[in-house]
């Protein structure tokens, strides 16, 4: 049986104004690969290559240097958010390094010094995942057939937002795992991924590779713009596995919430059209501090994480 690719989509007429026949296609062929996988994927979506192939390359550089070298940029111990380095402690049921980024010129965020344009580059990674983000962010709200300010008329605040470089050590004979299977909980997510294959998202039951595509950019769905559509579209279940014999690097962006926001879902998916709400409201932040639990009491079976199911009624 032939391997299901996850869909691509042309962005193109979403920076131009008509062809408004092109838009629906795409908005139809969107809402199908959201009911089939949670995925899609971008291309001409207006983040030039020669940014995310030098990004990539950094980010490459930044894992392979010396422990000592990276060290230097772990977050402070007391910071209220993690930016900077990090590593998964070993053994554990997940094995990866990250750097998270937060928005440009935040006081949190830690670069290395070397090279120097270091940080450049990946402030400029960010506004550009950022801008292509507020165009998502309108496309989808047509798919889900609302006026396109919807979404970001209900959450305009972009300082949640932030960006994962991610490296994936070689797998073990022991040890597959990259990323343990999870949903996101941002609203959506954009993911860069190199040419190593390994994330795989889950669909009736198996795992689907979602092959490195050249120039394209990854969307899922996330938790938050679940419960705001109240199931409309779900947020995919996925993990990483580890490449045999080398290293896989990603960037994951994600839009996000302000972690103020009340979460629940919207009127035109509910009360408008009499069906009852599927989650009670919650506070994003709260949510986000549950999930970040998880980790830290290093549960180990999805079972016992709380999920955004925690919320259903
Ligand atoms: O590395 C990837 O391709 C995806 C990472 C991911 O799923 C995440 O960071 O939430
Ligand atoms: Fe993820």
């Amino acid at each position: 049986m032939a391997i299901p690719k996850i869909p691509t989509v042309d962005l193109t007429p979403f920076f131009i104004e008509g062809y408004e026949d092109e838009k629906r296609k795409i908005v139809d062929s969107i809402n199908k690969a959201c009911s089939e996988y949670g995925f899609f994927q971008i291309v001409n979506h207006g983040v030039p290559l020669d940014l995310t192939n030098e990004a990539m390359k950094l980010s490459k550089a930044f894992f392979e240097s010396p422990t000592e070298a990276k060290l230097k940029c772990c977050p402070l111990p007391n910071a209220l958010v993690p930016a900077g380095y990090s590593k998964k402690p070993n053994p554990s049921y997940e094995f990866n390094e990250y750097l998270i980024m937060l928005p440009p010129g935040s006081d949190f965020n830690i670069f290395p010094e070397n090279p120097p344009e270091f940080r450049e580059v990946m402030e400029e990674l960010f506004s550009q995942f950022l801008k292509i983000g507020m165009v998502v962010e309108r496309v989808l709200s047509e798919c889900l057939g609302l006026p396109p300010h919807v979404l970001k008329d209900f959450n305009d605040d972009r300082s949640w937002d932030f960006l994962i470089a991610l490296c994936y050590l070689p797998a073990t004979e022991k040890e597959r795992i990259g990323a343990s299977s999870h949903k996101d909980v941002s609203c959506f997510t954009i993911v860069l991924q190199d040419e190593v294959a390994g994330l795989e998202v889950q669909k009736d039951g198996k795992w689907i590779l979602i092959a490195p595509q050249p120039g394209a950019l990854l969307v899922n769905i996330g938790d938050a713009l679940q419960v705001l559509t109240n199931d409309k579209f779900k947020s995919p279940t996925h993990r990483v596995m580890r490449p045999n014999g080398r290293s896989r690097n990603s960037f994951a962006f994600f839009y996000s919430l302000s972690g103020d926001k009340w979460v629940e879902p919207l009127p035109q998916f509910t009360k408008e059209i009499a069906e009852k709400p599927k989650y009670r409201p919650f506070l994003y932040k709260e949510y986000i501090q549950k999930r970040k639990e998880n980790k830290s009491k290093h549960v180990t079976r999805l079972e016992d994480e709380i999920t955004i199911s925690h919320y259903a009624i």
